[in-house]
C-alpha cells in the first residue's frame, strides 16, 4: 500500500480574471510518484480547520516552496517591503498543519518556503532579505531568469553536521546546492537543531529534535536535483520509507478498529 502524501498548495491567480487557484508545481507530484513512491494529494490553503479532517488520513507531509513569503506578523518581524509576494491562505493552512503533523508524528519535509514556515510554525523567525545583510551572499535567483537550468542549478556550498542524518545521506560533509530565496532563518525555533550552513552561515537543513517521527527541512530545492544528486533523492527515499512505514501501522489500525 502506497503512502499518501500531502503536498500543500499556494493560492495562485490564474486565467484571464485573475482568479484565485489552489495549486503546486509538478515537481513535487513528480518527487512523491518517483523516488518517495507514494501517492500525491494537494491540500488546498483552506485555513486552519484543515489540520485534524485530513492529517488521519495521510502518512506523510511536504511543504512546499513557493515565491511568496511568510507573513511576518506570524514571528513579529517588519512589514515586508511593498511588492513581497505574500500568501495569508497558505500561512493559516500550513502553520497550524506543521505543528499538527509534528505532534501526531506524520513524516514532514519541509522546503524552501515550507522550511521557513516550519521555522516560524516552531516559534522561530526569519530574515526578509539576506542578500542585504553584512557578510551574506545573494541566496535568491532574478524572478525573469526563465531558463529553469540557470535557476535551479547549484549555487553554493553546505556544509554539514558531522554524525548528522543528511551526511549520512550525503555521504560527507560538504554537498553543493541550489539556491532559490530570499528570506531565511533569523532566529532558529527551539525545538529545530541544525544540520546544514551555507559558506555565509545562513541555515541550510534542520531537524526537528523531539519529533516521534521523520521532520526535517531544508532550504534548498531537492525536487529539482533528485535525478542527479545523491543527498537530494536519499533524502526523498528516506522520507518515503518513513511514510510507508507510517502508512503500515495506520492501516493495521485501521483492521484492528
Ligand atoms: N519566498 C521565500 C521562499 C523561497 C522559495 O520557496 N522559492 C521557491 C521558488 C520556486 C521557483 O521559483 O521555482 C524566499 O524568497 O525566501
Amino acid at each position: 500500500m502506497k503512502p499518501l502524501i500531502g503536498i500543500s498548495c499556494c493560492i495562485k491567480a490564474f486565467g484571464i480574471f485573475g482568479t484565485p487557484n489552489h495549486a503546486a508545481s509538478d515537481s513535487y507530484v513528480r518527487v512523491v510518484l518517483g523516488p518517495v513512491n507514494g501517492i500525491p494529494v494537494l491540500l488546498p490553503a483552506a485555513g486552519e480547520s484543515l489540520a485534524p479532517q485530513i492529517l488521519p488520513r495521510l502518512d506523510g507531509l511536504i511543504l512546499t516552496g513557493s515565491r511568496s513569503n511568510v507573513c511576518p506578523e506570524y514571528y513579529e518581524g517588519p512589514a515586508h517591503a511593498e511588492g513581497t509576494p505574500e500568501d495569508h491562505a497558505r500561512d493559516a493552512t500550513t502553520l497550524p498543519l506543521i505543528r499538527a503533523a509534528i505532534a501526531a508524528g506524520v513524516p514532514l519535509l519541509a522546503i524552501c518556503r515550507g522550511f521557513q514556515e516550519l521555522n516560524v510554525a516552531l516559534g522561530g523567525s526569519l530574515d526578509q532579505r539576506i542578500q542585504d545583510l553584512p557578510g551574506r551572499i545573494d541566496h535568491s535567483t532574478p524572478a525573469d531568469q526563465r531558463l529553469a537550468r540557470i535557476r535551479t542549478a547549484k549555487a553554493h556550498g553546505m556544509r554539514l553536521l558531522p554524525g548528522s542524518l543528511m551526511a549520512s545521506l550525503a555521504g560527507g560533509t560538504e554537498v553543493p546546492v541550489n539556491s532559490l530565496h530570499n528570506q531565511g532563518i533569523r532566529r532558529l525555533a527551539p525545538r529545530l537543531v541544525a544540520e546544514g550552513w551555507a559558506p555565509d552561515g545562513t541555515i541550510e537543513a534542520v531537524r526537528v529534535k523531539d519529533a516521534p517521527g521523520f521532520a526535517y527541512g531544508v532550504q534548498w530545492h531537492p525536487e529539482y536535483d533528485w535525478e542527479s544528486d545523491a543527498l537530494s533523492r536519499a533524502l526523498f527515499e528516506r522520507f518515503g520509507a518513513a511514510a510507508a512505514a507510517w502508512a503500515a501501522r495506520r492501516h493495521m489500525a485501521q483492521a484492528a478498529e
